[in-house]
């Protein structure tokens, strides 16, 4: 499609959604990130921001593009993505007197103006990451080999690969076809943003990316495959030592996107299939293709549709689109669900709920019926009641009533101090302001909802 063309539709595209939900204010993923330096093979590593900067031919990306044509097209596109990026979410300030509590560790960026975010306080670091050519991908994955492909989702194929200096890699290619190309292009970039941004021991790495025919990320390799085939695809049981080592890890990481990376990251598809582990078994939240950047002032977002992942979605997202970091947080206690009990979010066969099914045996704190058969009694009875304790607190259906993320690594911890502090969090919105009726008879009718819809 010809560049016009495709600017032209997305302009039409913005009207259109404009008009449709009438809402006013911008998704904040920012989609600049693309012009950070971009290391390729011969790049003489360079930094600086060129959406920073008017002079876009500076673009350290255009010092060494692996197609000039394609690279004068993609450089268009991220033009007029940037263009696109007014995706409109309605946001409600539910609390009058909302607190800023969450600048501890790291000093946050402000945006310039409404609109815009400067990238200089953003991209302080050089990239570890560079632009991939389609054939150094080729060469890796030996012409992107069957035998080569590791894992398969919804909207990609993963291949191993090993570069030029002997590194094992994953390289993502995403296929999702359905979807314009412009929409495609936007969620990479979204995508790429997010990941390109997140330096933490248990979050996937960005090794480069690749928009030579096609769209790909190259990630740093996992060697054991995700906590999903782990759990419930292996004859081997994992052992509690490592379930326990993996729930604190996904903890740690889901900490740090939400209170210590530079921005707020909520990722929106936390559940087995997404957390990979590498050779020791550290856990890293990987997929960050329906993640979103929130400012730090809006409480929280809405969106429509909802995406993510039936069994893991809190119930304020599926019947409201709220999201915030709670939303992670229910979802996160899916996870512990699943870890604790060997059993998937959602039973294959009878499509029942592990929620529904675990919160009796929660309530009355029975170990023996919970915990995964598999296990028989080789576990740590004290790191267990703990795990089970603090998926109970994940899963309550008032989202204010589950702890964030910082206090959930203290009581994975043990520390009990913590443990007797109220839920909620710095973000703590009231029920009342939320004007959601979350009585038990209303969560039990959310909970057959979200079950018809399974069923569909
Ligand atoms: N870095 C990696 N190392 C090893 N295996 C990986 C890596 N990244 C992905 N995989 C494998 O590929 C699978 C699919 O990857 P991913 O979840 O990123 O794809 P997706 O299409 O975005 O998935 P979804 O359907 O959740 O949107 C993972 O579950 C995992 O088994």
């Amino acid at each position: 499609m010809a560049v016009e063309e495709m600017e032209k539709k997305i302009k039409g595209s913005q009207e259109t959604e404009l008009h449709k939900n009438d809402l006013s204010i911008e998704d904040p993923s920012p989609r600049c990130v693309l012009e950070i330096p971009v290391m390729s093979s011969d790049s003489d590593n360079s930094s600086s921001c060129s959406s920073c900067s008017p002079d876009k031919s500076s673009s350290p990306l255009s010092t060494t593009p692996p197609n000039v044509s394609s690279f004068h097209q993609w450089n268009k596109m991220i033009e007029s993505i940037k263009k696109k990026s007014i995706r409109r979410f309605s946001v409600i300030p539910l609390l009058a007197s909302y607190e800023l509590t969450r600048k501890k560790k790291q000093p946050k960026l402000s945006p310039c103006s409404e609109n815009d975010f400067d990238c200089d306080q953003i991209l302080v670091a050089k990239p570890s990451w560079r632009n991939f050519t389609f054939d150094e991908l080729v060469a890796a994955t030996d012409n992107f080999n069957p035998e080569n492909m590791i894992g398969k989702g919804g909207h990609a194929e993963v291949y191993k690969g090993v570069l030029p200096d002997g590194e094992t890699v994953a390289i993502k290619k995403l296929t999702r076809h359905a979807k314009e190309v412009e929409e495609r292009v936007s969620d990479f970039l979204s995508e790429l943003g997010i990941i390109a941004h997140v330096n933490h021991p248990n979050a996937a790495r960005l090794r480069g990316f690749s928009c030579d025919r096609g769209l790909h990320f190259v990630l740093e390799y996992s060697s054991h495959g995700s906590l999903a085939s782990l759990l419930f695809g292996s004859e081997e049981c994992l052992d509690w030592k490592k379930r326990y080592k993996v729930a604190m890890g996904i903890a740690d990481g889901l900490s740090y996107l939400h209170n210590d990376c530079p921005r707020r990251i909520i990722h929106r598809d936390i559940k087995a299939s997404n957390i990979l582990l590498s050779q020791d078994y550290e856990a890293q939240i990987s997929d960050f293709g329906l993640a979103k950047w929130l400012p730090e002032h809006w409480p929280h977002h809405i969106v429509f549709p909802i995406e993510g992942t039936f069994g893991y979605l809190a119930p304020e997202y599926f019947m409201h689109g709220i999201v915030d970091e709670k939303t992670d947080v229910f979802a996160f206690g899916v996870l512990l669900l699943e870890i604790i009990t060997g059993r998937r979010a959602v039973d294959t066969d009878s499509r029942q709920s592990i929620v529904m099914w675990a919160k009796p045996l929660l309530e009355k704190n029975n170990m023996e019926e919970i915990v995964d058969p598999q296990l028989g009694n080789d576990f740590d009875e004290t790191e267990m009641k703990r795990v089970m304790q603090t998926a109970s607190m994940c899963i309550h259906h008032v989202s204010t009533m589950r702890p964030d993320m910082n206090r959930l690594v203290q009581l994975l911890r043990g520390d009990d101090q913590l443990a007797e502090q109220k839920p909620g969090g710095a973000r703590t919105v009231s029920l009342d302001d939320c004007d959601l009726d979350h009585t038990s008879s209303s969560y039990l009718n959310d909970l057959t909802r979200h079950r018809q819809l399974l069923m569909e």
